[in-house]
């Protein structure tokens, strides 16, 4: 089948089909661990290679700032997921070094860090979007360690963009931040806290910590990458100084990407299976073996023997007549990055939902809450939009519409699954499904004609 891929800003009529959907896709590398093995392996002593590497507007972000602030990458038999990475010697980083952080998170809130430890002075910009992502606590986290960085007279920084001035290892020490508003300021403190002179001892000083799971995911790519760090109580953890030695890894698949796939299943009342689906893992998207079966669907997993995957399988259900059931999703709390998913199915369910703590996504790549509530009455349906969380009644009768994507892949493939279901809906800028998904429209565009083996 030839599929052409939207240009960026392109409306595209998402595929409708009533025929229960039997596919198995295999999905490229996580964003979140192909970001950090790339920070880490850029910090390493010693070389080494990392294979599954996602290929994608934010990888692609974060590999060219790596480069700009010394690193190499080089692509093993021409092959962009498989990287032998040089790296970088920061005490020979100099002059006057800009980096584009897009819109990822990652790459804005992961490099101020490593450019603090450079001679450098570095220019951390972003898209115009960027601009509304909050930066202040781990820009205020770093200079509390002893990094230089200031952003054209705003005092405090809490925003991009900002220059780093690079002087040589941070000292370190004693260090409290509040991450409410993003686990990832936690993230970017500790990888870099092993090469801080007296390493990092960093409190969360607020109440809540989002994405936990990010946190834990950052605390186990370091320990594999021989750093000690320690988490003595709640919202605490230590990390001692100290080498950091990066092992050839394989990138696990996207989970989080695998979100929308799955989803398929259920709203078509089909199955989709995802192999090499991580038996042990700190990625969210885990979490779709517990979440999509309070929507009513089946989750099995066939462990592959003396490896740590297997195949994941998604069936949805369906009445007599052939028509999907989705139950509704009850109260799920925490499931950042998995919200824009979670609500089309929380549209298309029969019953009610409400999704709980996800306050800090309106810092995310747009306000989702105000997003997902926009799009939703579009499509003709009434929800609740609390300052951290969002209800759906469910038993919506939806109408097709032109769904906005706000320059957020998650709202893109949000459109592309309510598109499934209801008759007429357009995405407007499906392209930005590249941040973290190139080939998204045309493997979802092969999943609705029916084809059984796709390749995400
Ligand atoms: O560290 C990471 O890789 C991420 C952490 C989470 O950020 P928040 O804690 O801001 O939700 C997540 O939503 C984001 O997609 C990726
Ligand atoms: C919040 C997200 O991304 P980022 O890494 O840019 O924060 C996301 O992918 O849903």
């Amino acid at each position: 089948m030839v599929t052409r891929t939207p240009a960026p800003g392109e409306t595209w009529s998402a595929p409708f089909t009533n025929t229960p959907i039997h596919a198995t896709v295999a999905l490229p590398g996580s964003k979140s661990l192909t970001n950090r093995h790339l920070v880490l392996a850029a910090l390493s002593e010693s070389p080494s290679r990392l294979t599954g590497v996602l290929v994608s507007r934010d990888t692609d972000l974060m590999i060219q700032a790596l480069t700009a602030l010394g690193a190499a990458f080089q692509r093993v038999n021409d092959d962009p997921t498989v990287l032998d990475v040089t790296p970088i010697r920061l005490a020979e980083t100099t002059g006057e070094i800009t980096v584009d952080s897009g819109l990822a998170g990652t790459v804005m809130r992961f490099i101020p860090g490593v450019a603090a430890g450079t001679q450098a002075t570095v220019l951390v910009d972003g898209d115009e979007q960027s601009y509304a992502r909050p930066m202040g606590p781990v820009i205020d986290g770093l200079i509390q360690a002893g990094a230089h960085i200031s952003a054209n007279g705003q005092d405090p920084i809490t925003t991009l963009p900002l220059t780093v001035h690079g002087k040589g290892p941070v000292p370190g020490g004693a260090v409290g931040i509040d991450s409410g508003g993003s686990s990832q300021f936690v993230s970017a403190l500790l990888l870099v806290g092993a090469t801080f002179g007296r390493g990092l001892d960093l409190r969360h000083t607020g109440e809540h910590t989002p994405s936990p799971e990010h946190i834990a995911m950052t605390v186990n790519v370091l320990e594999a990458a021989g750093v000690r760090i320690e988490h003595p109580e709640p919202n605490r953890w230590m990390v001692h100084p100290g080498p950091i030695t990066a092992t050839d890894t394989a990138v696990e698949p996207d989970l989080s990407n695998a979100g929308p796939y799955l989803a398929a299943a259920v709203v078509t009342g089909g199955s989709v299976t995802v192999p090499y689906w991580p038996q042990e893992t700190t990625q969210i998207g885990d979490r779709w073996r517990d979440i999509l079966p309070a929507f009513g669907a089946t989750v099995t997993f066939e462990p592959v023997a003396g490896t740590n995957y297997g195949d994941l399988t998604v069936t949805g259900t369906r009445d007599a007549t052939g028509r999907p059931i989705i139950t509704g999703g009850g109260e799920i709390a925490d499931l950042a990055e998995l919200t824009p998913t979670t609500a089309a199915l929380a549209l298309l369910a029969d019953g009610p939902t409400r999704l709980t703590k996800i306050g800090h996504l309106r810092g995310h790549e747009t306000d989702r809450l105000t997003a997902l509530n926009a799009e939703a009455t579009k499509l003709g349906a009434t929800i609740e939009e609390g300052l951290d969380y969002l209800a759906f009644a469910g038993g919506y009768d939806l109408t097709g519409a032109t769904l906005e994507s706000y320059a957020d892949h998650r709202m893109a493939t949000f459109g592309a699954i309510i598109g499934l279901a209801v008759e007429h809906t357009v995405v407007h800028d499906i392209a930005t499904t590249a941040k973290t998904m190139p080939d998204f429209p045309s493997a979802w565009t092969k999943l609705a004609a029916g084809q059984r083996d796709i390749r995400a």
